[in-house]
């Protein structure tokens, strides 16, 4: 029997929770496949999600050919989502590694209060001290709420700290929501994309290309702010759900794929190093 153990990564979001499966001596991701995801909303309330998360994994986790060794958390759902995904594990007698901030990485970040950061900023701060070998690095997260991060390598790599504002999605809802006609509209396709004039003549563009070009000026005024003040341009990563469409918008970003899993996966190996 090939039996390969694997890491269960999971990255509890607002709007999904979504996980894969790390092949821990190929030291890759497994296949395409074992990419999953269930809307978080589904797992409400999140005390009782020991149960849905369950009927989701068990098949993962009593797979005898690919034993799981550890699943690791990133978490942005507060502790009853911790607490439901512990009692998962101990009923499958599989460790639980829950990423925390400033911990055994060789990264710090400058929060006041390291444990209030999100777990999936830093995470994804951790996978750009991993992938970049630029100095100054701006790391853009697009989900629920737009995350933008300033990561850079001075003696060491620093978490300067970094912004939060409504998400694409959160900005069309809130739109939606808060007037009587604005229809729910989807992130556009931006002019210099179209055969069309600049100005949007519906209301689909107006508001599908309004908010994305917003969300890029929002990007465009930290990369300002990064190259005054270190006098050099930021290498400009993008994660999160609607990095892909973002980048129509700021094509000199760089995709950060699986930047969460990325830097959960080194958080938990550097917290086994520094146990051994
Ligand atoms: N190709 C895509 N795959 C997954 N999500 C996408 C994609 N394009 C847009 N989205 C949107 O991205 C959002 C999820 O992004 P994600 O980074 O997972 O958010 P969160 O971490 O806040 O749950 C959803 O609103 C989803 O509609
Ligand atoms: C800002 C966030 C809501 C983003 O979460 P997401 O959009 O990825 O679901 C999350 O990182 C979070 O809850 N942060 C805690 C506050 C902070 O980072 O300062």
């Amino acid at each position: 029997m090939n039996q390969t153990p694997v890491l269960l990564c999971m990255d509890a979001g607002n709007t999904l929770v979504k996980w894969c499966l790390f092949d821990n001596l190929q030291q890759n991701f497994s296949n395409a496949m074992n990419f999953s995801s269930q809307p978080t909303s589904e797992l409400k309330p999140f005390e009782n999600a020991c149960t849905v998360l369950g009927d989701l994994l068990s098949s993962v986790l009593s797979d005898l050919d690919n034993p799981v060794a550890a699943v690791l958390l990133c978490n942005v759902l507060g502790p009853d989502f911790e607490r439901a995904v512990r009692r998962l594990c101990e009923q499958h007698h599989v460790p639980l590694h829950v990423l925390s901030v400033n911990t055994k990485v060789p990264m710090r970040s400058a929060y006041e209060n390291p444990s209030q950061l999100g777990k999936d900023r830093w995470a994804a701060c951790l996978a750009v001290s991993q992938n970049s070998h630029a100095q100054v690095n701006l790391l853009v997260s697009f989900g629920t709420a737009t995350t933008v991060d300033a990561v850079v390598d001075q003696a060491g790599w620093q978490h300067l700290g970094g912004f939060i504002v409504p998400g694409l999605h959160t900005m069309f809802d809130s739109l939606h929501v808060n007037t009587a006609e604005l229809p729910p509209v989807r992130l556009g396709v931006p002019a210099s994309h179209l055969d069309s004039g600049f100005w949007p003549g519906t209301t689909q563009r107006a508001i599908g290309e309004g908010v994305g070009r917003m969300q890029a000026a929002f990007v465009q005024s930290l990369v300002n702010q990064l190259a005054h003040q270190y006098e050099q341009t930021p290498v400009v990563w993008f994660s999160g759900g609607f990095a892909h469409q973002m980048v129509m918008y700021f094509p000199q970003a760089h995709l950060l794929e699986h930047a969460v899993f990325k830097g959960l996966v080194f958080d938990y190996q550097c917290s086994v190093q520094g146990r051994s």
